[in-house]
């Protein structure tokens, strides 16, 4: 279990998350929602240990955050990151076996190596397995790390898995998959926190959400408890309808079309072109 006690974050005197509680059990997925800079890859980041809150605490499995030592955390918790770096030429092998790295000392084992093979297997990317990771296209890398985070966990059952907007560069077959893998590893008892921005996906695939508003905890509930088009508006200042799936009795948001003011528009935009034409002729 993972137990978030009344965190606060404060950068000067601002502060970036206040009165942050709540809890994640093994088994669960937890989708994370909120407008830019609500605070969710601050919270992600304090949940995965890499920030430390200003005040407040993280238990994982009733130990705090903070006294894991760096090899036991990360046999304990994985985070995908929003923005992944490797400069290097590394293979695609070699990126998923960096994963594996808290797990062997000098070499891999048999056990590394079926981590890899079934994490690439299950991630649809076998086929990259020898291609330079600098040579794929954005999606590519994208899925190519999430593989490599799943490796860090794949024989670690009851396990935190982080995700902060893992499906951001994918298209709608792979963000699906993203999200069924991810699914498929909370039903094996892992539990899972995911940062997104697509709420129809938070929809499909969620136990619960968790909604930030300015850095505080707004809401926390089932999809169909969230998801209304009050909620929704007093977060992300956008009007929607919800439909309900009748066959999965999933919500289904549908944002209304905004009509921006023509005229108010092209009076903006006058200067501009009258810039354009004085350069051109
Ligand atoms: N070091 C910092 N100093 C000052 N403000 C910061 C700092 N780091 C983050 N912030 C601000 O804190 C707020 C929360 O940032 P955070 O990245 O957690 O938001 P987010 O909800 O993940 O946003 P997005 O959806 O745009 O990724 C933002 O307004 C951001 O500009």
């Amino acid at each position: 279990m993972l137990t978030a006690t009344a965190l606060n974050y404060k950068v000067g005197k601002h502060y970036l998350l206040r009165d942050i509680s709540f809890q994640i059990r093994p088994g669960e997925l937890l989708a994370v929602l909120g407008a830019n800079g609500a605070g969710k890859s601050t919270l992600i980041n304090i949940l995965s240990g890499e920030k430390k809150p200003t005040s407040g605490k993280v238990l994982l499995f009733d130990k705090e955050l903070s006294s894991y030592l760096p090899q036991e955390l990360a046999k304990k918790r994985t985070i995908l990151q929003q923005h992944n770096s490797v400069h290097l030429n590394f293979s695609v092998n070699e990126v998923l076996l960096m994963g594996r790295y808290p797990h062997f000392r000098f070499r891999p084992d048999i056990k590394d190596l079926i981590a890899v093979e079934e994490a690439m297997e299950v991630c649809g990317i076998s086929h990259l397995v020898d291609r330079s990771y600098l040579s794929l296209s954005g999606g590519e890398q994208q899925r190519v790390q999430y593989a490599r985070v799943l490796c860090q966990i794949w024989d670690q059952p009851e396990s935190l898995l982080l995700m902060d907007e893992p499906v951001a560069a994918l298209d709608p077959q792979y963000q699906q998959q993203t999200m069924a893998i991810a699914r498929a590893f909370s039903q094996r008892g892992y539990m899972v926190i995911a940062v997104l921005h697509e709420i129809n996906l938070a929809a499909q695939y969620a136990d619960r959400i968790l909604m930030l508003k300015g850095g505080r905890k707004w809401l926390d509930g089932t999809p169909v408890e969230v998801l209304t088009p009050s909620h929704i508006y007093a977060i992300f200042s956008t009007e929607v309808d919800v439909m309900v799936n009748k066959r999965t009795l999933q919500p289904i948001v549908i944002p209304k079309q905004i009509n921006l003011d023509i005229n108010r528009f092209n009076s903006l935009f006058y200067p501009v072109a009258i810039d354009h034409t004085e350069v051109t002729t």
